[in-house]
């Protein structure tokens, strides 16, 4: 059903004829690596979550899933997951998530990719990737598919602060040194992407300040569109 949706939608937010393009050189070099499962599935429908630190993408996520049943995968969570099970990439992921800057691109689409794969759902919700054009770029060219829509937390940086600092989750980059550079980073490489979509006529900028539920009002009418065609 969403993949008739997903086609639907294509038509009417993308001029792009396809969500999978293999097709032209693969400019990484992992890219080979790690060929994707994900291309002879049935055709995904992604949605991108973008917004800065703080902005509500995870508050929301769990609503959209919530109501609408997508399947949530948080490229922050993944990454703290790998942190904590130790493995080979965690200590390259803890400092970088420390610095506030941004964990290489293989690593995370590995990380998302495992989660596409092994899941029965089509539908997915990827929260907080891309973080870069850098991002973008690889994760089109590893997993062949790109977004059908994409989701903006736009919210003042004074408010994300905030929040960050109130969070209470024992997170390593929640302190007002981290969340500097992160507000940074964001700026300088998350806009670059923010603007692509929103030039490619995908991107659904939300205004991020108000109450949880507010905020689900702005964002509900997004996905009821696709239940009802469904
Ligand atoms: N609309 C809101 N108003 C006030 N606080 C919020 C709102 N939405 C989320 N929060 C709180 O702000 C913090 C950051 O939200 P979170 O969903 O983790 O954002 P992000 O994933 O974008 O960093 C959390 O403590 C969350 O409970
Ligand atoms: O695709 C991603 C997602 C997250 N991160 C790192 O993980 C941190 C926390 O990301 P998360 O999305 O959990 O933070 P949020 O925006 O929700 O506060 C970021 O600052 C980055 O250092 C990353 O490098 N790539
Ligand atoms: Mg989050």
């Amino acid at each position: 059903m969403w993949r008739r949706v997903a086609l639907h939608s294509q038509l009417m937010l993308s001029s792009k004829p396809s969500i999978f393009n293999n097709q032209g050189a693969c400019i990484f070099k992992f890219c080979e690596t790690f060929k994707t499962e994900i291309a002879t599935k049935e055709k995904p429908f992604i949605t991108f979550v973008l917004g800065g630190p703080g902005s509500g993408k995870g508050t929301q996520c769990a609503r959209i899933v919530e109501t609408f049943g997508l399947t949530h995968l948080s490229a922050g969570d993944l990454l703290r997951r790998e942190i904590a099970s130790n493995s080979a990439d965690g200590s390259t992921i803890l400092s970088t998530i420390k610095e506030g800057k941004i964990v290489p691109s293989e690593i995370t689409i590995k990380l998302l990719q495992k989660e596409m794969e092994t899941c029965d759902s089509s539908k997915f919700l990827i929260d907080g990737f891309p973080r870069c054009e850098e991002n973008r770029i690889a994760f089109e060219q590893i997993i062949g598919a790109e977004p059908n829509i994409v989701l903006f937390f736009d919210c003042p940086e004074e408010e994300m602060v905030k929040r960050v600092l109130n969070r209470n989750q024992g997170r390593v980059d929640d302190n007002i040194d981290t969340i500097k550079k992160r507000l940074k980073v964001f700026e300088a490489l998350n806009r670059p992407v923010i603007n692509y979509y929103s030039d490619k006529g995908k991107l659904y900028k939300i205004n991020a300040v108000g109450t949880e539920d507010e905020i689900f009002k702005q964002v509900h009418p997004i996905f009821a569109v696709y239940e009802a065609i469904k």
